[in-house]
Parts: C-alpha cells; structure tokens; sequence
C-alpha cells in the first residue's frame, strides 16, 4: 500500500531578487512501513521537500497524496485534523510551546483531538529517551538534548501513519540517539507504520530502505537494503 506519494511537485522561491527552484519535478512514491531517509547538501531542499509531504507548505505545482487524500484538496481543518492524527512531526528546531511542561507538550495534540492517551505508552517513551525526571519542568528550561526528546515522544504518542523527522537526532549524544533510533524503528516495524527523515548521519543511513538524495532539485533513490544485501552477498 502507498503511503505517501509525490507527483511532479515543483517548489521554489524568491531569494535575492530572483527564483530558486528548490525542488523539481520530483515523483515518488512511498509505501506503508518504509523507513526513507532524504539526505542531501547544506540548502538542498531536505527540509522543504519534508514540510509539503506534511502540508505544512504547499507546492507550487504537483500534487502530494498520504494515503489516497491529495493534499490540495483538502481544506484547512482536514488538513489540521489530518495533521494531528495521522502525522506525527519532529521539527528540526523542536517547535514545542514554551510556557507549557513537558507532559502538556506531548499530549497537547490528544487534548486537541478530544482522545484520550496511552499514559502507560507515554511513560515508556519518556523512560527510554530519559526524560522522565524533568516530565513536569517547563519545557523553555530544557537542555535541547531534552527539547528533541520530547519532540520524539510528542510525535511518537498518537501512534500516527507516518512520521516525518527533521534531523530527530541531530542534538543526541551517541547512547540517545542509539535509543530515539531503536524507538522509531521498533515503532514503524510493529505498527506497520511509515518513517521520513531528514539526515545526514551515515550510522543512520544503513538502515533505510531507500535513500532520497536532493541536489539541484532533483531526486536519486538508492535503494540501501538491496545495497546491503548485495554487500552480503559478495
Ligand atoms: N520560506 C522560505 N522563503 C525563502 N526561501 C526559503 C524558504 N524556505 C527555504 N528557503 C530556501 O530554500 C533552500 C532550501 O532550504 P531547506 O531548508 O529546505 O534546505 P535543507 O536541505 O533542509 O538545508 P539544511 O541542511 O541547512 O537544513 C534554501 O536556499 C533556503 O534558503
């Protein structure tokens, strides 16, 4: 089953005076259970490409489908209401609500869906990402190691379809970032669930299924499993 889809989505913006196409005419598609890692240079469109498959940017032109819903057909509050249940996003710079606690930030999306939360579920996932000791501490007094910890547990809580992270272990020590892996790939592995992240790291790489690469706009996919098997093989 497709659980993302891209159509020839072109994107680009005014900069300096003048147009930068970011991304191309990119097509993909992307299925359910996949982990996908989009890796490229400093400025290659990772992010962009990440913020139209969430709806939080719309393409110039192409159409973007999660499962069989094209985005731009949507509507803002499907679009919200969709983003709330069915997406779970890490942003590159945390996003969490500052004067809230750490608790109130990973469960605002259930309050705002009107369901209730697996408290049982929460606390393992503030225990394996070793946040459970600051869970009442306002979250604008966390070390950012912390800050992308709960961004993890934020988005992980609702158990969504896809997830889509920007650079989710960027500011982890090696031992956490081991451990946010681990997390989001037993997750997406025993829900049958779909990951999307931005990342450079190579010791992250190795386990994608396919790998996107961005420059000048346009896509490469390596497929990296087949690579490893091939390895094996040899
Ligand atoms: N809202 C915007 N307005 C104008 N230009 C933008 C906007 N968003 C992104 N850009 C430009 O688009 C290009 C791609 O940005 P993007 O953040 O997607 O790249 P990236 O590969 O994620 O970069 P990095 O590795 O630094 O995170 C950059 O030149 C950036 O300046």
């Amino acid at each position: 089953m497709i659980a993302v889809k891209a159509d020839k989505v072109n994107k680009r913006f005014y900069q300096h005076n003048k147009w930068h196409t970011v991304i191309a005419d990119c097509s993909f598609e992307v299925e359910q259970g996949e982990f996908i890692v989009i890796t490229g240079n400093i400025g290659s469109g990772k992010s962009t490409l990440l913020q139209l498959l969430g709806g939080l940017d719309r393409p110039d032109s192409g159409k973007i489908y999660l499962g069989d819903k094209e985005l731009s057909l949507l509507n803002g509050s499907d679009l919200a209401s969709i983003y709330r249940k069915d997406i779970g996003y890490v942003y590159q710079n945390y996003n969490l609500l500052s004067g809230l606690t750490v608790y109130e930030n990973i469960i605002m999306s259930t309050i705002l869906n009107h369901c209730r939360y697996d408290k049982d579920y929460l606390l393992e996932l503030v225990s394996r990402l070793e946040i459970s000791d600051v869970l009442y501490h306002n979250s604008r007094n966390l070390r950012n190691e912390q800050k992308q910890c709960v961004a993890i547990c934020r988005a992980l809580i609702n158990r969504p379809q896809i997830i889509l992270a920007d650079e989710p272990t960027g500011n982890l020590g090696e031992h956490l970032k081991r451990e946010a892996l681990d997390l989001l790939l037993e997750y997406i592995h025993q829900y049958q669930r779909t990951l999307i992240m931005v990342t450079n790291d190579p010791e992250i790489l190795i386990f994608a299924d396919n790998i996107f690469e961005l420059n000048n706009g346009q896509i490469t996919v390596t497929k990296e499993k087949c690579k490893k098997r091939h390895i094996l093989l040899c």
